[in-house]
């Protein structure tokens, strides 16, 4: 369609072209083509608009539901597979270990090295015949007429090269991947390609190398379930020292190091390097490092002769992602020296010493094949380091493998004997199941914060208990204070009550007391006046003629009830005692002096004078108390009964007659007269206001009514009184200013 637009303008164009002017004829059809494009575009911009909304009509529908539910399915069936997966990886372990574990945990395989270039030179023959070596058997011939024939799990020829060796071992090394110990080690008379088979050439890689590649490969293939680490330690024993080769022996001195046995039962050796690996290229530095540390020599059996035993231990740290599980296992990688016999490789000084010690070494660890092979109960590991430090990756729970490495040459013939009858010896070791080595660092560690949670579980249940225990008591407390609270509240508003009562009381009271004063004066006042002078100065007094009571027949607070009163003094013990006291001391005597009086007594002066008639009459208040005469002190005998103040007058029974006798006459002496004795009788007065005064004792011995007025020590009586007394703690009896009112 644009295309044919285009004609029709290329048309038009030239029908323009040929209507119009040659001026006109430049400018019509650029206008018109701009036109056109404008147009175009605007379609363009349209048609733009519209597969816009065609696409996001496209991207909206995406989500479809059931794309989702097929994604999801696709998403559960990943799942289903993976666990398919992980179940199958496991199943085709344990078949795997249960076929290593029939072919025996304790392998043997045979290397013979390739006859040397100098040996061929020499024309030394072969004495290992091969034939049978697809049944993993050799032929060792002795002589013309005699062969020794040896069967192992594996037979290397001469020309088999290192890839075959380790396509053979593989299966075992990997094993430490699964969480087994495994150890390797080549085992051979010197110069018979020990350190060739388990080291290697940069060319020929030997096993070590191999391995680890090995382990990386399955590390990197196992990654979405497992997650590795792996450590390399490479150190020797050397004339039974041990000795660290990747320790940096340029900055550090060469430390002594030793085999201790760890909390989980293997065997460690503190202070060893452990240089974690990532890669392969790491390894191999390392090697070729601890390599260069080793010790060697040269013999005449070999030029470049490893004059101690070479270990190479790679610790694999394991963890299964979707289970969690953990384990640690080792690898042994182990160069052994070389059996050889001293006299044959003709060595002296330091050379025959190493021999001495590198003998004494695989003596001891054919010690221990015998004891593994016997089953003896005894396991001799620690007749040596070597055996000493390979005591968990020997026999028992792991997976051994030896490589005896012999020579084909007819001149080591009894030693290959030798060799090959040891490692015959191995092979007949049965070995019981190989055991998964879980990581017990861990799981001691797991172990011990297990124990300290439930520790501390234990811990923080008591101090909850504590806490709950506290918080109760403390709302107990907080009960008990807001009652108290409460209580003293009520208390200060009983007591502020109270207050207005008695205060109410006391101003009634006052009043009372008052209009009565007032009319008892009034009346005292018009009886002298009509009858009596008023009193003189005390010292022209005359003795008492006449007395009269001018006293109200009832006192405002009974007797009784300031008894009473007295009882609610403050409760200290030696205010109790004294009120104790002092009321059944009033008891006693009110029992004997009853009918109680008092006597106000009004005494008229001698020389009455008009200025004197003005002057204000006195009166005085008699207290008259019949008491026992044994509780009477008086005076004069004070000094004898030890007379200490009115509190203690009834303290001392008098009971002499001749004290009696002195009372007598002081009664007749000092007694009422008889017709104050009338007025007495008819006197309520309160007994404990008169308690204490030294006369009170008889109202038979007061014989003299001024003396008795003079000693008289009188009780308040007022509330207001009483409280202050109540206040002060004092007893209800008390000296007080003589009641002689003036
Ligand atoms: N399978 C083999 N193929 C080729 N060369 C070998 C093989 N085995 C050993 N050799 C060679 O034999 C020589 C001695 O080997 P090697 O040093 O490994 O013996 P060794 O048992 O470790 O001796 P020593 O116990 O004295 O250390 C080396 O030069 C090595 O290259």
């Amino acid at each position: 369609m644009n295309r044919n637009s285009d004609c029709d303008d290329e048309n038009t164009q030239c029908n323009g072209i040929d209507d119009i002017s040659p001026d006109q004829g430049h400018t019509i059809p650029i206008l018109k083509k701009i036109l056109d494009l404008s147009t175009k575009l605007q379609d363009l911009k349209h048609r733009h608009i519209a597969l816009s909304d065609e696409v996001k009509l496209t991207t909206n529908s995406f989500p479809d539901p059931n794309f989702l539910k097929s994604f999801q399915l696709l998403g559960s069936e990943y799942e289903l597979l993976k666990r398919k997966y992980l179940h199958e990886s496991s199943e085709r372990m344990r078949l795997y270990n249960e076929v290593i574990e029939l072919k025996g945990n304790i392998r043997v395989f045979c290397r013979c090295r390739p006859l040397s270039e100098n040996e061929i030179a020499n024309g030394t023959a072969s004495v290992i015949n091969f034939e049978s070596s697809h049944d993993n058997e050799l032929q060792v011939i002795c002589s013309d007429t005699s062969k020794k024939q040896f069967k192992f799990d594996f037979v290397f020829k001469p020309e088999d090269n290192q890839e075959v060796v380790f396509a053979q071992t593989k299966p075992i090394v990997t094993s430490v991947m699964d969480g087994y110990n495994v150890c390797i080690f080549a085992y051979g008379q010197t110069g018979t390609g020990k350190t060739f088979t388990m080291e290697g050439t940069p060319e020929h890689r030997g096993v070590n190398y191999r391995t680890l590649d090995e382990l990386f490969r399955i590390s990197e293939e196992r990654r979405g379930t497992m997650k590795y680490e792996l450590l390399v330690s490479m150190l020797e024993v050397y004339n039974e020292k041990i000795r660290d080769l990747l320790a940096d022996s340029s900055t550090q001195p060469t430390r002594k190091l030793e085999i201790k046995q760890a909390v989980d039962g293997t065997h460690e050796v503190p202070g060893l390097v452990e240089a974690p690996v990532y890669g392969i290229e790491d390894v191999w530095g390392m090697l070729k490092s601890g390599n260069r540390a080793r010790s060697v020599g040269s013999t005449c059996a070999n030029e470049l002769s490893s004059r101690s035993h070479c270990l190479l231990r790679v610790t694999v740290m394991g963890e299964n992602l979707l289970s969690s599980q953990r384990t640690r296992s080792h690898l042994w990688l182990v160069d052994l020296a070389g059996s050889e016999r001293v006299g044959r490789t003709e060595v002296e000084g330091e050379r025959l010493k190493e021999s001495q010690f590198i003998n004494k070494s695989l003596s001891a660890l054919g010690d221990v094949i015998s004891a593994l092979a016997s089953k003896s109960a005894h396991i001799p590991y620690r007749n040596s380091r070597l055996t000493h430090i390979l005591q968990s990756s020997l026999g028992g729970d792991c997976k051994t493998l030896m490589i005896v490495q012999v020579s084909p040459s007819a001149r080591d013939l009894g030693e290959t004997l030798c060799s090959l009858n040891f490692a015959t010896r191995v092979r007949g070791i049965e070995s019981g199941p190989a055991r998964k080595q879980m990581d017990l660092t861990e799981l001691f560690k797991c172990k011990q914060m297990v124990e300290k949670l439930k520790h501390d579980d234990k811990e923080t249940k008591k101090l909850q208990d504590n806490m709950q225990t506290l918080q109760l008591r403390l709302a107990a407390k907080e009960h008990i204070c807001r009652t108290l609270q409460e209580k003293v509240r009520d208390l200060e508003s009983q007591i502020a009550e109270e207050r207005k009562t008695r205060l109410k009381q006391e101003g009634r009271s006052l009043a009372t007391a008052s209009a009565l004063v007032s009319s008892k004066k009034a009346a005292v006042q018009k009886a002298v006046t009509e009858k009596k002078p008023p009193l003189g100065p005390s010292k022209f007094r005359m003795p008492l003629r006449r007395i009269s009571n001018f006293l109200p027949s009832s006192s405002p607070l009974p007797s009784k009830k300031r008894v009473g009163t007295s009882s609610m003094a403050p409760a200290s013990a030696h205010g109790k005692e004294n009120i104790a006291r002092t009321t059944s001391n009033i008891e006693k005597a009110e029992g004997l002096s009853r009918p109680r009086r008092r006597v106000s007594i009004a005494v008229r002066a001698p020389a009455p004078s008009t200025a004197q008639l003005l002057q204000p009459r006195r009166r005085v208040s008699i207290a008259a108390i019949r008491l026992d005469t044994s509780y009477i002190t008086t005076p004069l005998r004070a000094s004898a009964s030890g007379f200490n103040g009115g509190s203690n007058i009834m303290e001392e029974p008098c009971q002499q007659s001749s004290i009696r006798s002195r009372k007598a006459r002081y009664s007749r002496l000092f007694g009422p007269l008889p017709e104050l004795r009338a007025l007495n009788e008819n006197t309520p007065i309160a007994t404990s206001k008169f308690m204490g005064s030294p006369m009170q004792a008889d109202s038979r011995v007061a014989k003299h009514p001024t003396l008795v007025a003079l000693q008289r020590k009188p009780l308040l009586w007022s509330p207001l009184k009483l409280r202050g007394l109540k206040n002060n703690r004092r007893t209800l009896v008390l000296p007080s200013r003589p009641s002689i009112e003036m």
